[in-house]
């Protein structure tokens, strides 16, 4: 049970307490935030819905901590962190359990969730120790007109609290993402969950704290984006904000001052399937790829871009395989369960319905059970229907056949959505040359699209986000250069 046993701290009477000075605290707003179980349509938890005085306090804090975390041996902030992922990997079956009942996220999968992120914060520790103990010397007569009398040493330094926002998809995973490169290069970090998932998070920090950081290092401030959202992004104490999640992220980027910003925002990742596919290996990654999580995954395949001369028949594979799927409830491990809200549900019924009114071929019925979502392959889509370029962030396909590859990169590129997409062929090199030509953050040959594995660069082009993620990359972006200039009277090499 969520707030039990090792957890027991976190939770006051039915409301989980937010994090901030190294305690869990009751909010004295005295309000809190429901949050919806997606298969039982009831409320599930509630969580403090914290006030700007107490972002106010965290942030404070959090600059304090900073100083002095700042100061810690690079070896001693490693340590900390790998005891922070040995404590949430042990913890893995308990936050698994919020995640199943917060964001219907199938069990298994929840699991693997956690575990990924203990791996994630150990090899952020180890990249960072790696990186921020390497500088840069430089000597100043390798600039045209200068002696040798200045030598640059420089080296990255921590850019103060960063202030962390994940999505509900990945409440623990893209938390981590962005708390661990934080850390490890010397940051305190402000971490506002998403609501949905904000259980599951607080859990995550509990580990954290059982960790031993020091108090108002790491704080979590509870409350609804839309609410207290803009107290954070715009506070002047926020020295850097790393988002994850739906266009909120343009709106961010425009408020958010003279800070570094890391935003990867949603995808409309489009699967180009050529003439020589292995057609076979394209249906089974349409299927992982497309419908896993119910497809409310930014990297999930959102178009099939197919060759019409072979489209019948990967069609006819995709059909097959699709009538595996287990649908129903994420407690019974199924494939397709609850998407996370009712708005959501409706948004990709609008989709399919606009579809459905212009022509498309449904290859199954239409069928909802409240937020229960059918997985559905929509076939011969035209590019006057909204689900050839909208994010339905639900398990719902389009498919269009095209009479040539530069169809499919048009397609692509013609998206304001630029994550990821993938191409699938036989021949690497004709694959490379449409990869190139797909302008995307990164591009998948022979596979479905995926963030994974996590020291990957990951990236957003267009309206997908600015920034890399990938851990070595936050462990870069989260820092800044300082330089050090020793001045000598003359040219070092004067002697001798
Ligand atoms: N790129 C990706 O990986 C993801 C993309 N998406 C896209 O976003 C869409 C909506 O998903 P959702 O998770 O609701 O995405 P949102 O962008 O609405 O929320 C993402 C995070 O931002 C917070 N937030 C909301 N408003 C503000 C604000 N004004 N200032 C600061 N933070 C804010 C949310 O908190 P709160 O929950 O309290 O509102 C949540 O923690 C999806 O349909 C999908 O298209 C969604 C998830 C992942
Ligand atoms: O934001 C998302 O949806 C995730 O970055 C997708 O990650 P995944 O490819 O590992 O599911």
């Amino acid at each position: 049970m969520a707030g039990q046993g090792f957890f027991q701290d976190i939770l006051d009477g039915d409301v989980f307490k937010y994090y901030a000075d190294g305690e869990w605290k009751v909010s004295a707003s005295k309000k809190s935030v429901g949050i919806t179980n997606p298969s039982t349509l009831k409320t599930q938890y509630k969580v403090q819905a914290c006030t700007q005085e107490e972002v106010n306090k965290a942030i404070e804090s959090a600059h304090a901590a900073q100083k002095i975390w700042a100061k810690t041996p690079l070896w001693k902030r490693a340590e900390a962190l790998h005891r922070f992922a040995g404590i949430l990997k042990d913890q893995k079956n308990a936050i698994a359990e919020s995640l199943v009942k917060e964001i219907a996220k199938p069990q298994k999968d929840s699991v693997t969730e956690v575990v990924r992120s203990g791996d994630l914060i150990s090899y952020a520790a180890e990249e960072g120790i790696r990186i921020m103990a390497e500088g840069k010397f430089l000597l100043s007569d390798s600039f045209p007109g200068n002696g040798r009398n200045k030598y640059c040493l420089a080296s990255k330094i921590p850019l103060g609290v960063v202030l962390c926002i994940p999505p509900f998809n990945y409440p623990v995973n893209l938390a981590v993402s962005k708390i661990a490169p934080a850390l490890i290069t010397g940051n305190a970090v402000i971490l506002k969950p998403p609501t949905q998932g904000a259980v599951s998070a607080l859990h995550m920090v509990h580990c954290a704290h059982m960790a031993g950081f020091p108090k108002g290092l790491l704080a979590a401030i509870t409350g609804k984006g839309s609410e207290i959202g803009d107290l954070m992004t715009m506070h002047p104490g926020i020295d850097c904000i790393s988002f994850t999640g739906g266009d909120t992220g343009i709106s961010i980027s425009k408020k958010a001052g003279m800070i570094p910003l890391q935003m990867e925002l949603g995808g409309k990742d489009c699967c180009i399937v050529l003439e020589d596919a292995d057609l076979e290996l394209a249906a089974n990654n349409v299927i992982k790829g497309g419908y896993s999580y119910s497809g409310q995954r930014c990297t999930a395949i959102k178009v099939i871009c197919v060759m019409e001369s072979v489209a019948e028949e990967l069609v006819k594979k995709i059909v097959e395989k699709m009538t595996k799927l287990k649908v129903g409830m994420p407690e019974d491990n199924c494939d397709i369960t609850p998407v996370v809200s009712e708005s959501s549900a409706n948004f990709i019924q609008g989709l399919v319905e606009d579809a459905k009114t212009k022509g498309a071929k449904f290859h199954q019925e239409w069928k909802r059970e409240n937020n229960l979502i059918y997985p559905l392959l929509i076939d011969n889509v035209t590019p006057d229907m909204r689900i050839a370029w909208e994010e339905p962030f639900g398990p719902v396909i389009p498919v269009i056949r095209i009479k040539t590859v530069e169809e499919g990169i048009h397609f692509c590129n013609a998206n304001n959505f630029a994550l990821q997409g993938c191409v699938f062929s036989k021949d690497i090199n004709k694959a490379i040359l449409v990869s190139n030509a797909m302008e995307t953050g990164t591009i998948q040959i022979n596979s479905a699209p995926a963030r994974g594995p996590d020291h990957f660069p990951f990236q957003g082009l267009r309206d997908s986000g600015i920034g890399t993620q990938g851990v070595t990359n936050s462990i870069h972006m989260m820092t800044k250069v300082k330089s050090t200039v020793i001045n000598l009277p003359v040219e070092s090499y004067s002697m001798g």
